[in-house]
């Protein structure tokens, strides 16, 4: 029987490490989130402004120097000569400044909004390696793709050039007005009047458009949640030959997004060339009212020309607004999108870790589970009733259960996938609600039956989570969970790449793959979730040997459908329906559990049924095998 000892919860202090992970003070709005971002870069954009202004200093100073000299040609005097060299000098050179500073505040603005989309992916990023499962089950996948990318994209823009024309505006639309009012208020005033108009008309399709880019963004993160779904499931697609169904389900949501982008587009359409009329409109006004100013002597040829100039600075703005509108928008909502992510909650405890010397005692005394119990969000039956273990340092624990009985929900309690009440598992004497993931993974490692490899080598994959130093030969770990004979005949062995998710390779070497990881890299605690659910029978026999043999310093707790796999075990739990239904040796419960007993002796016929006695191989050891 398992000793039973209910460790008393410790006054433990945790060591803050200062990785806080989301420093985002989630009350800020919007905009003093984008600022935060922004002040990182003011020297940039502070030198950026100085020089938009310097630019839009020239441009208005160039009109009047234009009108000075047509005055002179007027008068068709050749001792005018001189002077008009030189107003023709200063306006080139103005010119040519202007041009220089233009170009480079487009840099000192972009390059910042650059800085900024990469900082904002990688903190995403980092928040969603830290994120739990219950966020990713309210977020798909595909939805959270199209708010790295494109949302983050859609911030870049805002960053640069939204701001870059932001303040392009302003100083358009405050020097402009200035210089005209210098030449005549009245012909002004005069010009002010379609600009207003302009703004009155565009105003309510500004409106319009915010909302429907809005639901355009949520379709377009529904669309690509949509594809990675059906990407994902793909095999299944063609196998069931229902390429004709995903096709139009894709090309629905396709369409209904082409649907929304062109009622956007009819719109700016329409608003565009509202916008781009206002400069002939004044130029209109300019021409009727300055002319008869001309004649009753009020303004000079010359003034009137700058004036038309002066007509095509201001209107430009209002064009370069209608334009930035849809990027400000999307801006906008791609913060509130992304913030989905940066404001998600990350456990506090998650903040801090246990200093070094006490993370590497941890398990000492192994684990305990108190009357755990465990009910899933939105569900009336628990999954989980009532159970109590302990896993003691060095201990082989077995799980079995039927099908949906609840052992992963089980497994996935101990290694805190998923969240459980307070004072139901502990380690040592910690509470794991009260320990980082981090400290708690350091010492529990789970492998589930579902194993994940990265699109690279077989002898990456392996060595992946395990630092720079080598436990034991790659070759004894490949010997070891049965894998060495197949990766001799990969193309390049070890080096072979296994494809995304590991598609080159089958579901068995998958396993056992990922069973070899777990040797390489060995914990206190190793959980394996029925890993070896895609192996025929003489191979799990040998590669059980091998678990048994090879990790014989730490905790195994194995859970399996077959009751096999667990005849080597200290101790086996059976469950049924979420409960312990009985528990002890391998012996003890052939004797006293019928459960257990049928399974057993169920899946013994099984066994006998599918192998010929004499033909089962005897596996050689390594050292026999002369290939390996
Ligand atoms: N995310 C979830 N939300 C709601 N119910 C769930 C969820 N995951 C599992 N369940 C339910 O909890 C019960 C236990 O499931 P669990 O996956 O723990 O069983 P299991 O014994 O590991 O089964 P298997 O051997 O098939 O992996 C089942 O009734 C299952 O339907």
């Amino acid at each position: 029987m398992l000793d039973v000892h209910i460790p008393q919860p410790k006054p433990w202090t945790v060591e803050y490490s200062g990785t806080v992970l989301s420093d985002h003070p989630k009350r800020e709005s919007n905009w003093q989130f984008f600022l935060r971002y922004v002040l990182r870069h003011k020297w940039s954009y502070g030198t950026g402004v100085i020089l938009l202004l310097a630019t839009n200093w020239f441009a208005v100073s160039i009109p009047r120097y234009i009108g000075a000299s047509i005055d002179l040609l007027k008068e068709q005097l050749p001792q005018h000569q001189g002077e008009l060299n030189t107003l023709i000098l200063l306006i080139a050179g103005l010119a040519l400044m202007m041009m220089a500073t233009r170009t480079l505040s487009r840099m000192l603005f972009f390059n910042p909004g650059r800085a900024v989309e990469r900082d904002l992916k990688n903190e995403a990023f980092t928040q969603l390696t830290h994120l739990q499962r219950d966020f990713f089950e309210r977020h798909p996948t595909g939805t959270l793709i199209s708010i790295v990318n494109n949302d983050i994209n859609g911030i870049r823009a805002l960053a640069g050039v939204v701001m870059l024309q932001v303040f392009n505006i302003t100083f358009a639309l405050s020097l402009t007005p200035y210089k005209m009012w210098q030449l005549s208020p009245q012909l002004t005033l005069y010009c002010m009047v379609p600009v207003v108009a302009t703004f009155l008309v565009s105003h309510r399709a500004i409106g319009r458009m915010r909302q429907m880019m809005k639901v355009r963004m949520e379709e377009l993160q529904a669309l690509s949640s949509h594809s990675v779904e059906l990407l994902s499931g793909i095999e299944v697609i063609k196998s069931n030959r229902i390429q004709g169904w995903a096709r139009d389900e894709f090309a629905q949501g396709n369409d209904k997004l082409l649907r929304r982008s062109l009622q956007l587009a009819r719109i700016r359409t329409l608003v565009l060339p509202i916008l781009g009329y206002t400069d002939r409109i004044m130029k209109v006004l300019i021409l009727a009212v300055g002319g008869v100013y001309v004649i009753q002597s009020g303004l000079s040829l010359g003034e009137v020309v700058a004036f038309l100039s002066y007509a095509t600075l201001l209107a430009m703005p209002f064009f370069s607004m209608a334009m930035i509108f849809s990027s400000f928008q999307n801006g906008i909502l791609s913060i509130e999108s992304l913030r989905k992510i940066l404001d998600s909650d990350i456990p506090p405890q998650d903040h801090q870790h246990l200093p070094d010397a006490e993370r590497q005692q941890l398990f000492s005394s192994g684990v305990s589970i108190r009357n755990l119990s465990y009910t899933y969000p939105g569900q009336a039956e628990p999954a989980l009733k009532g159970i109590s273990f302990d896993i003691r340092p060095g201990q082989t624990i077995g799980i079995l259960g039927q099908v949906g009985s609840g052992k992963s929900t089980l497994v996935n309690c101990i290694n805190r996938h998923l969240e459980i009440e307070p004072g139901r598992i502990f380690i040592d004497d910690y509470d794991i609600t009260q320990l980082s993931r981090r400290d708690l993974r350091s010492a529990v490692r789970t492998i589930t039956q579902e194993p994940f490899l990265f699109s690279d080598s077989v002898v990456n994959n392996i060595r992946f989570s395990a630092g720079d130093e080598e436990s034991q030969p790659i070759d004894d770990v490949l010997y070891q969970s049965d894998l060495q004979d197949e990766v001799d005949k990969f193309p390049a062995g070890e080096d072979t790449l296994v494809g995304e998710k590991g598609i080159l390779l089958s579901g068995g070497q998958k396993q056992r793959l990922s069973l070899a990881r777990a040797m390489y890299t060995p914990s206190k605690l190793m959980i394996l979730d029925n890993v070896l659910s895609a192996v025929d029978n003489d191979t799990e026999r040998f590669l059980l040997g091998q678990i048994f043999d090879h990790m014989q310093s730490q905790s195994i707790l194995i859970v399996s459908h077959r009751a096999s796999v667990l005849e080597r075990v200290d101790y086996i739990l059976v469950m049924d329906q979420g409960a312990v239904v009985a528990q002890g040796t391998h012996r003890e419960l052939l004797e006293r559990s019928p459960l257990y007993r049928q399974t057993w002796q169920l899946q013994a016929a099984e066994q006998q049924g599918q192998e010929e006695p004499e033909a089962q191989p005897t596996r050689p050891s390594k050292d026999e095998e002369p290939n390996l």
